[in-house]
């Protein structure tokens, strides 16, 4: 058993594959962090400032040697990691690997075994500074699919702890899920938890069902009852013989993600915002509609979906460049990842194709950005916005589809969403559309631009409520309220779903 070094301990501790903080460089030379913004950033941030909480991640450039430090009363825990690192456990494991194959092959997957061997390396460190500084008895919460072996491995060395994950993207069906060659290892990785949340009851579903194939283990509803001493070196299935062996219950259910909305309310209110949001409208050409898209530039997004619908659109005359205009964010991604690479040329070639083909001297059919924006202007496009078009082929939730609808407290805009986004669980008052059917898009795009005014006040009043009662404060705080009643990290017992010992 590892056990905390003589250094700092926390009993609160984060452990996500980036820092919550960017490196800057100051106008002077210097280098300092800033808070990085994000939801997560802002569930957690209250919290671990009253709990005495460290945040274990990766600092986001290659070889960044740099002892702990205090952030904005956070405690940041750097993992440094060398090129090759980032190569084959981000770029090759992560992001070209796991990444297709949770997002239903949309990409194939591609499966090396150097990047499984480093991406093991790699959860061992997470796991080993989660293990150095966290209290005796401390809840540690592990996010996401670039970290699925760290529950098992810190419950090996770690058994005094109170383990949680969440993993931020869908979980896919069995028979994707069992093309992975280390299946079992990651299922064994994952049940080192107490508590496993997904953002969907299928992920959830999923889950369970790969579990029951893989191991046999006994699950009922969302308890899984693990046999001791079994959760992490698992290799072959069919334990759930052992009648009367101790079992750990782990809980896997979903918790669907939110955003800060209050943030975004306010920032709505904010006159410099709104009179930004009025600048983009003019800047346009004071278009009848302006529809918005706000991706990374990932294949999982159905952007080219999209485009390929407006496209129809205007080749058809249904729309013109006058009345409509489409302005696309796309946030650069993954960059040296190879199907990165092929989408961005896609998608580009395509924007061109489009504004070409349709726009005029005064008008262009597609303002292509690919480029971040602080959240300011991420609002005064939401506020700008008659149209927001979320078309992800496959999405964990979609934060985006939520921003947009906390921002219109005008009650204005309608929302068209993917039903293969979690978000659409929820947002059930949007057009929910197929992405793969364009004319389906299509028909949704014009009933959003000729929607009545009563009607688009409705339909925004009821997706505000949700998620203005269900943000992502409420979220952690579900999270780790079931994480604390999980006292699985502490008795086992002989218990069994049936009742029988
Ligand atoms: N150009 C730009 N400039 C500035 N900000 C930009 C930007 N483009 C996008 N953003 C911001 O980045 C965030 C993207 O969140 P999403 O949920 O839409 O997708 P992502 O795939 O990154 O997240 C993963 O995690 C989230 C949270 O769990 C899941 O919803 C999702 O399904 C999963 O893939 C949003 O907050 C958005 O405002
Ligand atoms: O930029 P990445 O690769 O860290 O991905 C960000 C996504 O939110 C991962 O869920």
């Amino acid at each position: 058993m590892t056990t905390p070094s003589a250094g700092e301990t926390y009993d609160f501790v984060v452990v996500a594959n980036r820092l919550p903080v960017d490196s800057v460089t100051q106008p002077d030379g210097s280098t300092g962090w800033r808070m990085s913004p994000g939801g997560l950033v802002a569930a957690l941030e209250p919290l671990m400032k009253a709990s005495d909480g460290a945040w274990i991640g990766w600092p986001g450039a290659p070889d960044v040697e740099v002892e702990p430090f205090e952030h904005e009363g956070i405690r940041m825990v750097p993992i440094a990691l060398n090129e090759q690192e980032i190569e084959f456990y981000y770029e090759g494991f992560s992001n070209d690997t796991l990444w297709p194959l949770y997002h239903d092959v949309i990409a194939q997957p591609t499966y090396h075994r150097e990047w499984w061997e480093t991406y093991v390396d790699v959860n061992r460190r997470f796991a080993d500074a989660a293990a150095r500084v966290s209290d005796h008895g401390a809840t540690v919460w592990v996010h996401d699919y670039q970290l699925q072996l760290v529950p098992g491995m810190l419950r090996e060395s770690r058994p005094d702890l109170t383990i949680g994950f969440f993993n931020h993207i869908p979980f896919p069906a069995y028979g994707i899920f069992s093309q992975l060659p280390w299946r079992q290892q990651i299922i064994s990785g994952l049940l080192g938890a107490d508590v496993i949340g997904f953002q969907r009851v299928a992920d959830a579903g999923n889950f369970t069902r790969a579990v029951r194939r893989l191991f046999g283990y006994e699950t009922k509803g969302s308890r899984v009852w693990v046999p001791v001493g079994d959760s992490s070196d698992a290799t072959t299935g069919d334990r759930s013989h052992v009648r009367g062996a101790p079992v750990r219950r782990v809980i896997a259910r979903a918790f669907p993600i939110s955003i800060d909305a209050t943030s975004y309310v306010e920032l709505a209110k904010d006159p410099s915002v709104q009179a930004r949001a009025k600048q983009i409208r003019e800047e346009l050409g004071n278009p009848k509609t302006i529809m918005l898209g706000v991706d990374r530039l990932d294949y999982t997004k159905g952007i080219g979906h999209r485009l390929k619908a407006f496209g129809e659109l205007l080749a058809e005359d249904k729309v013109s460049v006058e009345d409509v205009t489409l302005v696309q964010v796309a946030s650069p991604s993954r960059e040296r990842v190879a199907s990165y690479m092929q989408l961005r040329d896609e998608i580009e070639l395509t924007v061109g194709r489009i504004n070409g083909d349709y726009g005029s001297i005064g008008h262009t059919a597609i303002s292509y950005l690919h480029q971040g924006y602080p959240r300011e202007e991420m609002v005064a496009l939401y506020l700008a916005a008659d149209v927001m078009l979320v078309t992800a082929l496959r999405d964990g939730m979609n934060l985006v589809a939520k921003e947009y609808v906390a921002t219109r407290a005008d009650l204005g805009g309608v929302l068209i969403l993917s039903e293969f986004a979690g978000a659409s669980d929820d947002l059930r008052q949007a057009l929910l559309i197929n992405p793969h059917d364009i004319e389906g898009v299509k028909d949704a795009i014009m009933q959003a631009i000729g929607m009545p005014e009563s009607e688009k006040r409705r339909r925004m009043r009821a997706l505000r409520k949700r998620v203005l009662e269900n943000d992502v404060v409420k979220w952690s705080r579900v999270f780790l309220e079931e994480l604390a009643g999980a006292t699985t990290a502490h008795p086992v017992s002989h218990e069994h779903p049936d009742g029988r010992k």
